[in-house]
């Protein structure tokens, strides 16, 4: 059907139920298409709404004159009715349903008992204000709701693939990993993959939130394997949604369409919107209670009239009136309203936060562990030594390290190959196998016929022969009082030489660490697999408070588990490579995602997609806002419905001000949420 088709692409707008019609009602049908997506577009709820309150007021204002016949002003209000009703009745079939009575129910009971008691014009007020209320409400969500739907609409539809020589347009989803797809300049990029040609600068503020654009460039091997995309730096990487510079590029696509890293985003960002925070988990508990409880006080009210003098329809306007006043409308939306405009305001900034339990728990702590590197530091570190030992030649040496680490994906080890390679320029490496890596400590490979360690004293500690003699010892402690990260090489028995590098703090960190402490956070601790001189060389650059050097990746799970029982909630900021359990033990895992990273997005709680330090003030700080506003939503909700159950049980409020004391304080809370939408760093 076409204008549900259309009404499709503009991505916001509540669709009608298309699957369930039948041919008989084809009519009604038509009407609601037209009503929500076609004619009178998303606004439909609210013009209903304008239109109920346009055909009283006539109506009214007609009888009130006595201008004409009453049946002429029934007639009017018997429309109010409709145009007031239509979608509240729709919600209420919709959640009845689902086995549910909500206040939509009861709204079209209390506005029919009124018609039946002869009070139109009381009915259509009430129908009006509603409905009013509700539109207005819905509009609202939909603000927050549409800051993150925007994601899902960077992505191009289609892309241009290159078949045998020429170019053809083909749908996204037509894509699959290893084709090549030409990027015209100024367009958007409609896939992940690696630059093959050409060079650019992108701009990846739609996933990153850096506005600054970045330096892409052609990989030196156009047939390069899809897999290599995983360790390949990220000036050869391109994802989708992001936006091409100046300059054509090719880029092999390394993903398919529902598998780029912004598809992945978007599926997080919605889940996001199903996991509860603490305060709804305890605001569901609280309705549990309470909703039965008003049904049960209601129905006795109803029966008040057998008890006091007073007709049956006062009776039951008053007990409508408490129904009105009891709903917690307010409430129910008080905290997800704030959770999503959180969550809204984050994703543009490049702040991935996967729900309301880490949205507000972020803000509750007053510790932080962060991973040191690639966390704290560059993560790139440079190779600043190499002392061959046992009569061999700094060439000799270099060739046997560089063939061990170019078995390994550890950063350290890309590195060290990397930096030996541009040493021994064109010099063969020769093809070591058998690797192993000890988790921690170090590796281990076959050269020929010999065996080969490389790693930190602790490996060789845990080898039971042939430990490094004093003289080399005191070598490696020497180098690491510099800073540097030391490893010793050994052939068989005989240690052939020293490698040491060094990675340098990133640039961002002393800012961002210090924002944090004037921010409050207490403690900053540092965890790392490295040795302590270096920790604490790092340490005292960038401003972390402690210091936990020379951790096993399991003890550095020990450690954020003694830092959770002594501090009861923490945040672990990892790169998300070799943290992930200890990220996933702490009350908040903390990723420095850099774009595209797997690990990072699936298991952290909160990434940080610009990677960068810097977000991370702002994160506790629209988290700490999100709690304020939480908080005093609840008050608020809760504060009307506990004034006005009295007063409406005892008859001082009527049903018509219940209606706007309830349909205000959702107003209220809701726009209340909103304001985090406008979050500034720094803001109180
Ligand atoms: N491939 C390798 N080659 C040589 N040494 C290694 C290798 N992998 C690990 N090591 C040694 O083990 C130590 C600990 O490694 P681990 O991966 O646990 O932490 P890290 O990457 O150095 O630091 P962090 O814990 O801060 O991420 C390293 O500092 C290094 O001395
Ligand atoms: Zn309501």
């Amino acid at each position: 059907m076409s204008t549900t088709t259309s009404a499709s692409k503009t991505a916001p707008v509540r669709l009608p139920e298309t699957t369930n019609h039948n041919d008989h009602d084809d009519h009604t049908e038509t009407e609601t298409t037209h009503a929500h997506g076609g004619l009178l577009g998303k606004h439909a709820e609210l013009i209903f709404s304008l239109l109920c309150g346009a055909l009283l007021g006539i109506g009214f204002g007609l009888s009130y004159l006595e201008l004409v016949p009453s049946t002429v002003s029934l007639v009017l209000y018997i429309a109010a009715y409709f145009f007031g009703g239509f979608y509240t009745a729709r919600e209420a079939v919709q959640t009845i349903a689902k086995g549910k009575f909500e206040i939509d129910f009861l709204m079209l009971v209390a506005a029919a008992g009124a018609g039946i008691l002869g009070s139109w014009a009381e009915g259509a007020l009430l129908l009006f204000l509603f409905s009013l209320g509700h539109a207005l409400e819905h509009f609202a969500m939909e603000r927050a709701k549409k800051s993150i739907a925007a994601l899902s609409e960077l992505a191009p539809r289609t892309a241009f693939r290159k078949e045998n020589g020429s170019t053809r347009e083909v749908p996204i989803t037509d894509l699959i990993p290893g084709d090549v797809i030409v990027i015209k300049p100024n367009t958007k990029i409609s896939a992940d993959g690696i630059v093959v040609k050409g060079n650019s600068s992108v701009n990846q503020a739609p996933i990153t939130g850096e506005s600054m654009p970045v330096d892409k460039k052609a990989v030196d091997d156009p047939e390069i394997a899809v897999d290599k995309a995983a360790s390949l730096d990220a000036a050869y990487k391109v994802f989708a949604g992001t936006i091409n510079g100046n300059e054509l590029l090719e880029v092999k696509v390394t993903k398919a369409a529902n598998d780029s890293t912004l598809s992945r985003l978007i599926k997080l960002v919605n889940e996001t919107q199903s996991q509860k925070s603490p305060t709804q988990l305890f605001t569901d508990r609280f309705e549990k209670y309470f909703v039965p409880a008003v049904i049960l006080i209601v129905t006795l009210l109803c029966f008040a009239f057998l008890v006091i003098d007073e007709p049956f329809s006062k009776s039951f306007y008053r007990a409508m009136s408490v129904l009105v006043a009891a709903s917690p409308c307010a409430l129910a939306i008080s905290t997800p309203s704030a959770v999503l405009s959180g969550v809204a305001r984050a994703a543009r900034a490049g702040v991935l936060i996967k729900g309301g339990g880490p949205l507000e728990d972020l803000g509750a702590l007053e510790v932080l562990a962060f991973d040191k590197t690639g966390t704290l530091t560059e993560g790139r570190p440079k190779l600043t030594k190499i002392i061959p030992l046992a009569g061999m030649t700094e060439n000799e040496l270099l060739k046997i390290v560089v063939a061990v680490e170019s078995l390994s994906d550890h950063p350290l080890a890309k590195a060290i190959s990397k930096g030996g390679r541009e040493r021994l320029k064109n010099e063969s490496i020769p093809a070591a196998h058998d690797m192993e890596a000890v988790l921690g400590k170090g590796i281990k490979a076959a050269l020929g016929a010999d065996d080969i360690y490389m790693g930190n004293m602790a490996l060789f500690k845990s080898l039971d022969h042939a430990q490094p003699d004093d003289d080399i010892a005191a070598q490696v402690t020497t180098s690491e009082k510099e800073g540097n990260t030391t490893m010793l090489v050994r052939r068989n028995q005989e240690y052939i030489g020293i490698i040491a590098v060094m990675d340098t703090p990133r640039a961002e960190a002393k800012q961002a660490l210090a924002e944090l402490k004037a921010a409050g956070i207490r403690r900053m601790a540092m965890l790392t697999g490295d040795n302590e001189e270096v920790a604490k060389a790092v340490a005292a650059e960038v401003g972390v408070t402690d210091v936990y050097a020379g951790l096993l990746p399991e003890q550095k799970v020990a450690v954020i588990q003694q830092l959770t029982k002594d501090e009861s909630k923490i945040a672990m900021v990892g790169d998300g490579v070799n943290d992930a359990p200890a990220m996933a033990k702490s009350t908040v895992g903390i990723a420095m995602g850099a774009a595209g990273s797997d690990v990072a997005l699936e298991t952290a709680d909160i990434a940080l997609m610009g990677d960068k330090l810097s977000l991370l003030p702002f994160a506790i700080g629209l988290s700490r806002k999100a709690r304020k506003i939480i908080r005093q939503n609840l008050v608020i909700s809760l504060g009307v419905v506990a004034i006005l159950i009295p007063l409406t049980i005892l008859g001082i409020a009527s049903i018509g001000p219940a209606v706007i004391a309830h349909e205000g304080s959702t107003l209220v809370v809701v726009f209340n949420a909103l304001r985090l939408l406008a979050y500034k760093w720094g803001q109180k």
